[in-house]
């Protein structure tokens, strides 16, 4: 145990273009559903889920973040903060895979090296796939990233990808506080209160 009776947040940054399915794998983390319908999301929302790892409750806090350029300077704000990151491509779209290293250096670019994965999502439409295989797989290894293949529609692997963040943030909280007691007691870890701007679908 970190410490009795206390709860580990984590804030988790969900990005990547628009329409690969970020905020239909929040929802089906977080509310077990699905739908078919796209909403485009207008800046910032989230959804959480408390869950247990290794006998630790663990609140996790998913932040949905519009995949559109234009909310750009919105969606820069909330990555101030994050403690994990989930970078999502779909199968049917090249043009979001290749845009996985600029969203990894934005979130980069704000909070610095936390846990983060790559997550190539709506693998049910396989047969219409843009990126090959080893192409995934050799950007994952470029990046150092751990590489999930999800399909939120069936349910597959989610709850995997969020598992290994959670997983992988209390190993470092852990390492840190090994390192530095008095480290357990900061803002990092606790539940923190953040401002919705606009969370409009
Ligand atoms: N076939 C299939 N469709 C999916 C899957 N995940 C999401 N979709 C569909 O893809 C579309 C876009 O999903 P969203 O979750 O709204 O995408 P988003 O990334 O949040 O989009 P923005 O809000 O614009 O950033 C919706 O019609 C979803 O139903 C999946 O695993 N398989």
């Amino acid at each position: 145990m970190l410490e009795e009776d206390m709860e580990v947040a984590i804030k988790v940054v969900v990005v990547g273009n628009g329409a690969v399915g970020k905020s239909s794998m929040i929802q089906r983390y977080c509310k077990g559903i699905f739908t078919k319908d796209y909403k485009k999301t207008i800046g910032v929302d989230f959804l959480e889920r408390q869950i247990q790892v290794n006998d630790e409750d663990v609140r996790l806090m998913l932040w949905d973040t519009a995949g559109q350029e234009e909310f750009d300077a919105i969606t820069k704000a909330y990555y101030r903060g994050a403690q994990a990151c989930v970078l999502v491509f779909s199968t049917t779209d090249r043009e979001s895979f290749k845009a996985i290293p600029t969203w990894k250096e934005k979130v980069v670019n704000e909070v610095g090296d936390i846990p983060t994965v790559l997550v190539q999502n709506k693998i049910d439409l396989l047969d219409d796939s843009c990126v090959k295989n080893e192409e995934a797989e050799a950007l994952a290894k470029k990046l150092k990233l751990r590489f999930y293949r999800t399909s939120v529609k069936e349910d597959l692997n989610v709850t995997e990808v969020f598992k290994y963040l959670a997983d992988k943030y209390l190993q470092r909280l852990k390492q840190q506080t090994v390192e530095d007691p008095e480290l357990v007691h900061t803002s990092s870890n606790k539940i923190g209160t953040y401002t919705v701007i606009n969370n409009q679908k």
